[in-house]
């Protein structure tokens, strides 16, 4: 099968063009946990099937590297838009890509060659309301800053939805005792019902944060877009940010705007096709037993 590897911000998926490339299978949980493998497969942070669409220029569909589907992946879309513009699928500098949160809209900057470079996407509105996240945390309104313990440590979370859910938890300097520590426990928390993707976000300032992110299904990325995005909406829920940010991630930076007038989430962001190649299903040796 032909894949692509792309990234945005270090957020590296392997992509397939379902327009041309036939799938090896139809159990797509399986194959993604296959070709995500770091070492046994490609390598990458999921798999992004590049689908046609009845009602879009395209549609993404994304998993997650433990092989679960996740509603809408931020990196992944632009990267998804880059493709669909560089290999002439669709050859305008405004598409629109169907996602499991929606069809949204994307548009492109070229560079000096004529590819894309830049991509902005309209992620759409949050939801706040903690049955739309989904959590247990509270039966009604939205949780903002809500103290919690988790495995003993009392922490104040922020859920925000972009289609897919997040906490979003500011710390004064996002180390590896909260990401790696508390990320997973905070995934896998029973109040929690889908698991959850998890944001650790210092404040530089009132325009610019700083985040590391534990995701859902993934463990810890190097970005995460729609995480980016909840964290602009937490920012200013909790009175710590501006409308418009800039983050600082550790495979890049993304740009961020929750708009006053239609509370929409604006995220700009480069994206980045890294290489092509052939992946046989039946390279991939599983590991007989796990390192221990
Ligand atoms: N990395 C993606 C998010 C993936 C979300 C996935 N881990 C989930 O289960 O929701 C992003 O750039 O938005």
């Amino acid at each position: 099968m032909r894949f692509t590897k792309m990234h945005g911000a270090g957020n590296d998926y392997v992509y397939v063009n379902c327009f041309s490339e036939p799938l090896p299978t139809d159990n797509l949980p399986e194959l993604a946990r296959k070709i995500s493998h770091r070492h046994f497969g490609v390598g990458g942070d999921g798999l992004i099937l590049i689908r046609p669409s009845e009602i879009a220029d395209a549609r993404m569909q994304m998993f997650n590297a433990d092989g679960s589907e996740s509603e809408m992946c931020g990196n992944g879309i632009r990267c998804v838009a880059k493709y669909v513009f560089d290999h002439a699928i669709a050859s305008k500098s405004s598409l629109q890509i169907e996602t499991g949160a929606g069809v949204l809209d994307v548009s492109l900057s070229l560079g000096d060659d004529g590819k894309c470079q830049l991509v902005s996407v309209d992620m759409g509105s949050p939801s706040l309301e903690a049955s739309a996240i989904p959590t247990t945390i509270k039966t009604s309104g939205s949780v903002v800053d809500h103290e919690i313990d988790f495995a003993g440590q009392r922490v104040a979370v922020t859920c925000v939805s972009m289609g897919n859910p997040h906490c979003v938890v500011f710390v004064p300097k996002v180390t590896d005792e909260w990401v790696l520590g508390l990320g997973p426990v905070i995934e896998t928390d029973p109040r929690f019902p889908n698991r959850i993707n998890v944001e650790f976000v210092e404040v530089l300032s009132k325009n610019e944060v700083r985040q590391r992110t534990w995701e859902r299904g993934s463990g810890e990325t190097w970005a995460c877009g729609t995480g980016a995005s909840a964290v602009c909406v937490a920012g200013v829920l909790t009175g710590r940010t501006n409308r418009t940010i800039l983050n600082h991630l550790l495979g890049g930076d993304l740009t961020l705007s929750w708009n006053d007038a239609d509370g929409h989430v604006m995220m700009t962001g480069e994206a980045t096709e890294v290489f092509s190649g052939e992946w046989e299903e039946s390279s991939t040796v599983q590991p007989s037993a796990t390192l221990s």
